[in-house]
Order: structure tokens, then C-alpha cells, then sequence
């Protein structure tokens, strides 16, 4: 018996191997041997083992192509993300499943990281996931207006029913993986399905992490939100006859007091949805879509427009906003930028500590070699901030800290001060009012951004002559400024560079130089915490031995320190965000396209989500601390996913070179520890600069 078998098996297996192998003359071969054992075997046996094999085979086919689908799933996600173009392959292996692809665990959340554990890292494959979850579609609620203008069809990743941890792809309009499958949901009802696997409603139900989602049939309507008042323009008028913009926050903070954690506000020509809760700011986040929108401020782009004027990303919106932003990631915000740009900002916040130690020995008194003086460091402060962006922006140091700065920096200063000094009471009124309003609130709001330009414009000149005057034959090695990089990359046109490096610079100096007042004032104000992160940074430092990458990272509470000085005294009060699906928020039903604001100054003072808020507390952030709370959604000062603060990297080094560098050579002190009084003005800021002294330490570190 055994023989036959052996006979029987060995001309097909032969045959088989010859096809894996592609030995032809092998192939042929074995054929004729076949033909010779087939003469003698009953074909019966050898016709059912054929069929076992073919049934191997077919086994063995469907195996690979789902490993394939798998795959070029994977990299058309990245590929969308990335914009690269699309693969033909990718999409042969896709079809080749009928457009199915369930991903396992690691890879699933790869594509669709849920809920983001930590909230503070950049990450380009997070930031750039571009997934819906659900929407219209899954909830089974109809597209609203706002939902049929949006273009943004992504794939959709939905939970499957009887899979924990496995992700089914579907892709349904998808334009990377280039599959129709709609006559695979049509078909189902939803309650009663053949196909439970494939109903895209079975998935809804147990989707576990939108609660508020799936309350979504109880939801109350939206007009039912409390508001502050129903009709904007009488709104708009008590604010400005109250001067009640620059307390904006307090407002704020106030509403949620009165009408509880979601209200509506309207504002002129304004009107939002205003939230602070972690979980709804989750849901929020979750349906901002791959192109996230914020409020335009439209006295901004209103300047840009009538000045003919190219917007940078800050402005910008849609796949234009994505392709600049993504080149404007490789330069300041992926990790080897950040190594590129690190020692300037070191560089510059060594000096001004060297600057500011002269200056306290030379004006101020000694008692036993310690050298005290009492000032007002914000001139100061600004003049850092100024040099740093310009150090790391255009790679040049401009001396800031010599005896007579250029009037040219004071002028960029002051325009910036003035340009957002001027925006909050411009924000609610119509482009067209604007421009027809030759009001001096509007021509000193215009001239600011004049002067901005025109000082980056110098800049931009003086460094394209630099960088054109570099001998080619010996490229010199040292970092050019995001500028010149930029300029070398050759893949943004010099106008849109422009448009882009202006915007970095007229939002990189008071956003760093206001928050380094507040945590001197903090620091100083709290002396045991002072104590603890001075003593970290100098067991740091010492080890790091001169390397600021790795100072910095031996003493998180200097992290800790900006998180907390942040949450108690947010730059910009409001993170805005257009959700591209309707969503549910606080059990009411919130449109696709309405202008949702996530209030952070309210946030960072909730007892809700912050044990003791009133306290200044650096090391709340640390890990393990951390990692009890009740996760992200905490800390938003820089904003969130794709479209979060594109100088995060740069300012948060910045102020965190700077601390460093201060807490090795002085003792901080203040003579009240009361509260700072804090005004609005676009950006948050103290109504009186905070004066803080300054005393050396006898042995600097
Ligand atoms: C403590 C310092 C800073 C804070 C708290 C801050 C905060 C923010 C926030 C909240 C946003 C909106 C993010 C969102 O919508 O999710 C933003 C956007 C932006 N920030 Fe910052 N920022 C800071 C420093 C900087 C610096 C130093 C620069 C330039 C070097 C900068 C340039 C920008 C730009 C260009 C955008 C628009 C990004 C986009 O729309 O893609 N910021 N910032």
C-alpha cells in the first residue's frame, strides 16, 4: 500500500516543486514520468490527491495575498499620509482581498492610536494618522451640509465585532486603496446581518472608546446648548464698551461656572461651540479630519489678501496647508531637526545668563560675594526670544545682547506687541467690514504686519546673499537656519518661504518670552519647587558634561515646569478645531462643520481634571504621576494632532535651555506672592510684568 501511495504522490509533487522552483526542464521531465506512472495507477487516487493539492495551493495563494493586503494596506496609509503617490501594486494587492484587510494588533494601532496616552511628543506618524472612525456613515446619522462640502474621504478603520484587537480596513470611496465595496454594506440592514463581520453599524455598537457617540440617539439638539446671549452683535458691543477682551479668559472661566462645562457664545460674526473636559476634547480630536481647521483670524489673512501677500500655514487650509506644513516639520519639528537647532538656542541662552550676570554684578549690591538686583526681565526676555528665533530661523546671531541693540529689533518688537494687541477686537467683524473700516484700530493693526514683513523680508535678503556667497565646491557643514534649509530643499517657492518664515517669526517671540516671565514668577515664588528643579538641573548638567540634549533630559521638571507654567497661563487661551463629522459632546448633538473651542485657561484651573489646580506643581507631570491621572487631553497649550504648534520643538528648548541656564546662576526671589493679574491680548499675558530678583550663586555650576 504504502509503495502506491509513494508512486502515486511522487510525479505530482515533483511537478509542484518544478513550478515553485520554475525548473522547466525539471517541469517536463517529471511530466513525462507522470504520464508513465499515470498509466499505471488507478486515476481515480491520483485525481483526488491533485485535488488536495490544488486545495493546498489555493490555501497556500489566499494566505500570501492577505499577507500582501496587509501590507500594501500599511503602506498606502503611509503613503496617503505622506502624499506620495499611490501604488498599482498596492492597489492589485488590495483588490486581490476585495478590498478587506484585517490588521492585527501592533499594526492596528499603528493606524489608529485611539486615545493618545501622552500628550506632550511630537509624532509624525500619530500627528498624521488622517483617519476617520466613525462618522455619518457608521453612526448611521445623516451627513450634514458641512459633511458633503468636506472633500477628505479617508480610509475607514472600524473595530471589528467579534475581534478584540483587529482592525477591518475598509474603503468604501477610498482613494488609495482605489476599491469600491459600498454593495457590501448596502445589502445589510444592521440588526439582522449574514455578514456580521462586514456590517459597518455591528462595528458602531461596540465601539468602545466614543461613550459619547454612542449616546448619540439620545443626544439633545443643539440649540439646546446654554448660551451667553443669543443675538453676536449686541454680544460684540458689551465686550467692546466693557473693554471685556482682554478678559476674555476670565470670561471664560466664568461662563463654565454659570452654565456648566459646554456653552454656546456668540460674537459678531463668530459663533462657537466652547468646551474644556478632557473627554470631550478627545472626541473633538478624533473627528478634526486629515486637514484640521482652526478659526481663521481673519484680520491676519485680510492683510495678507489686500497686500497681496502669500499665507503661510498658519493661514492656510486644506492640501495646501499639508504640504507646506509637512516640509515645515522636517525642519523644526522631527527629532533630527531638533538636534540640528538645539546648540543655537543653548548657545544664545548661555549668553544671555552671562549678559544678565554682568549686569547684576555690576548694578546691583554684594552682600558676602553675592551680587542681587531687582528688575523687570521682559525687555529682556524679548530680546531672547528675538535672538534665539533668529539664530535658529535665519542661522545668524543679530546681538541682541550688546549695549545697543539695533533699533531694527526694537521696531519688530513693538510691531508684534502691537499687531496682537490689535487682533481680538478685529477677530468677530466681517473681511468685508474690515476692510472697509479705515479705522486706526485696522491701519495700526495693517502697518504692524507691515513691519513684520518688511523686517523678515531684510533677513530673508541677507541671508539668500549668505548662503548664494557660500563657496559650492566646499560646502560649509554648519547649520544654515531652517531658512536656509529650506532654501536648500528647493521644494517651497521662495514666496511661499517667505510667507512661512514671517509667520515662525511673528509667532516665536512673545509666545516664548511672555510663558519664561510667568515661570521665573512661579519659580521665584515658590521656593521649595525652585529648590528641587535647580538640583536636578545641576546633577544634570553635570553629568551631561557641556551636552544640552542630554541636560535637558536628565532633568525633566524642566519640562515639568513649562507644562505647568502653561496650563496655569495658556499663550493662546482657545484650541479651535471644525469637526468634519457630527459629533456628540456633553450628550448634545454637535453639527459637522461648527466652530468648536477647547477654553484652556478654564481647563488648567478645573479642580475636575487637576488635583489642588491653585498649586504650581512641575512634578505632576512627571511619568509616574502621569500615569495615574486620567490621561491626555491635559496638556494642550501647543495645541494637538497634525495641526498643533509647528515651533512647539523649537519653543519649548528654548525655554527650557533658558531655565536651565538661569537656575545654575541664580537664586530667584520675589517680594509678593500674590496672584499676577493676566490680560488677553490674542496671547495671554501679565497685565503688570512681574519684577523678579536676581541673586548670584556663589559657585555657578
Ligand atoms: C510657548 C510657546 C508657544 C505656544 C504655547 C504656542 C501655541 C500654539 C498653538 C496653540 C497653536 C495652534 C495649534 C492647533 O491649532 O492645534 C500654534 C500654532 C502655530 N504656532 Fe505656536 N506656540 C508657541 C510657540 C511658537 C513658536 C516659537 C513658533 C515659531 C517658531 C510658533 C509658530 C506657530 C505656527 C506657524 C503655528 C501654525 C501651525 C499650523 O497651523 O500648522 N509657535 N501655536
Amino acid at each position: 500500500m504504502e509503495s502506491v501511495v509513494k508512486r502515486s504522490l511522487l510525479a505530482p509533487m515533483k511537478t509542484l516543486q518544478c513550478c515553485v522552483s520554475g525548473d522547466k526542464q525539471q517541469a517536463s521531465r517529471s511530466q513525462g514520468q507522470r504520464s508513465k506512472v499515470t498509466r499505471v495507477q488507478d486515476p481515480r487516487v491520483l485525481r483526488s490527491y491533485e485535488a488536495e493539492l490544488q486545495k493546498e495551493r489555493k490555501l497556500r495563494e489566499a494566505m500570501n495575498a492577505k499577507k500582501n493586503a496587509e501590507r500594501a494596506a500599511m503602506r498606502a496609509h503611509f503613503r496617503r499620509k505622506y502624499q506620495l503617490s499611490q501604488n498599482a501594486k498596492d492597489s492589485a494587492q488590495l483588490r486581490a482581498v476585495g478590498g478587506k484587510v484585517f490588521l492585527s494588533g501592533d499594526l492596528a494601532r499603528m493606524v489608529r492610536p485611539d486615545a493618545p496616552e501622552k500628550d506632550d511628543g511630537f509624532n509624525l506618524i500619530r500627528a498624521f494618522q488622517g483617519l476617520k472612525f466613525s462618522g455619518p456613515m457608521f453612526t448611521g446619522s445623516k451627513h450634514s451640509r458641512a459633511d458633503k462640502t468636506t472633500n477628505e474621504e479617508p480610509c475607514r478603520v472600524i473595530r471589528r465585532t467579534d475581534a478584540q484587537d483587529t482592525l477591518l480596513f475598509s474603503s468604501s470611496q477610498c482613494s488609495v486603496c482605489e476599491i469600491s465595496i459600498g454593495s457590501m454594506f448596502s445589502s445589510c440592514a444592521g440588526s439582522v446581518c449574514a455578514r456580521p463581520h462586514l456590517c459597518v453599524r455591528a462595528s458602531v455598537c461596540v465601539r468602545p472608546l466614543h461613550q459619547s457617540s454612542r449616546s448619540a440617539g439620545a443626544a439633545r439638539l443643539f440649540q439646546e446648548i446654554p448660551d451667553t446671549g443669543s443675538n453676536g452683535w449686541m454680544n460684540l458691543l458689551r465686550f467692546w464698551r466693557d473693554g471685556r477682551f482682554s478678559r476674555m479668559h476670565k470670561h471664560m472661566e466664568e461662563s463654565f461656572r454659570r452654565l456648566g462645562p459646554i456653552y454656546r457664545e456668540h460674537l459678531g460674526s463668530q459663533s462657537s461651540v466652547n468646551i474644556m473636559l478632557p473627554m470631550d476634547t478627545g472626541e473633538l480630536f478624533r473627528s478634526e479630519g486629515l486637514h484640521p481647521r482652526r478659526m481663521t483670524l481673519q484680520p491676519w489673512a485680510t492683510h495678507r489678501e489686500t497686500r497681496r501677500h502669500s499665507k503661510g500655514v498658519f493661514l492656510k487650509n486644506g492640501t495646501e496647508w499639508r504640504a507646506d506644513r509637512l516640509l515645515l516639520n522636517r525642519e523644526v519639528m522631527v527629532s533630527s531637526s531638533v538636534h540640528r537647532f538645539l546648540p543655537l538656542l543653548d548657545e544664545v541662552a548661555q549668553d544671555f545668563c552671562r549678559s544678565l550676570r554682568r549686569r547684576v554684578q555690576a548694578d546691583g549690591f554684594e552682600k558676602a560675594g553675592q551680587h542681587t538686583l531687582t528688575l523687570d526681565p521682559s525687555p529682556d526676555l524679548f530680546r531672547f526670544a528675538l535672538e534665539a528665533s533668529c539664530h535658529v530661523l535665519y542661522g545668524e546671531r543679530i546681538g541682541l545682547f550688546s549695549s545697543c541693540p539695533s533699533d531694527e529689533s526694537e521696531r519688530f518688537i513693538s510691531a508684534v506687541e502691537r499687531m496682537l494687541a490689535t487682533t481680538p477686537p478685529l477677530l468677530y467683524l466681517p473681511p468685508r467690514l474690515l476692510l472697509r473700516l479705515r479705522a486706526s484700530l485696522w491701519t495700526t493693526h495693517a502697518t504692524a504686519w507691515d513691519d513684520i514683513f518688511s523686517h523678515a523680508e531684510q533677513r530673508i535678503q541677507r541671508s539668500y546673499q549668505r548662503l548664494q556667497a557660500r563657496p559650492s565646491a566646499a560646502p560649509d557643514c554648519s547649520f544654515p537656519g531652517v531658512l536656509g534649509k529650506l532654501m536648500e530643499a528647493g521644494q517651497l517657492s521662495l514666496e511661499l518661504i517667505r510667507a512661512n518664515i514671517t509667520e515662525l517669526m511673528a509667532g516665536g517671540v512673545d509666545t516664548t518670552a511672555v510663558p519664561l516671565q510667568f515661570a521665573l514668577f512661579e519659580l521665584a515664588r515658590n521656593p521649595d519647587v525652585q529648590e528641587c528643579v535647580r538640583a536636578q538641573v545641576l546633577s544634570s548638567w553635570q553629568q551631561a558634561s557641556g551636552d544640552p540634549l542630554k541636560a535637558l533630559q536628565g532633568a525633566p521638571l524642566l519640562k515639568g515646569t513649562i507644562k505647568e507654567t502653561l496650563r496655569l497661563y495658556p499663550v493662546g487661551i482657545t484650541v479651535q478645531r471644525y469637526p468634519v463629522r457630527d459629533i456628540v459632546l456633553q450628550n448634545y448633538h454637535v453639527p459637522a462643520g461648527t466652530l468648536v473651542q477647547v477654553c484652556l485657561y478654564p481647563l488648567g484651573r478645573s479642580a475636575e481634571v487637576f488635583s489642588r489646580p491653585e498649586c504650581f506643581d512641575p512634578s505632576r507631570w512627571s511619568a509616574d504621576a502621569d500615569a495615574g491621572s486620567a490621561g491626555g487631553f491635559r496638556s494642550l497649550a501647543f495645541g494637538f494632532g497634525s495641526r498643533q504648534c509647528v515651533g512647539r520643538r523649537i519653543a519649548e528648548n528654548e525655554m527650557q535651555l533658558l531655565l536651565m541656564h538661569i537656575l545654575r546662576t541664580f537664586k530667584l526671589t520675589v517680594s509678593s506672592t500674590e496672584e499676577l493679574s493676566t490680560k488677553y491680548t490674542l496671547i495671554l499675558q501679565p497685565e503688570c510684568p512681574p519684577r523678579i530678583t536676581f541673586s548670584t550663586l556663589t559657585h555657578q555650576h
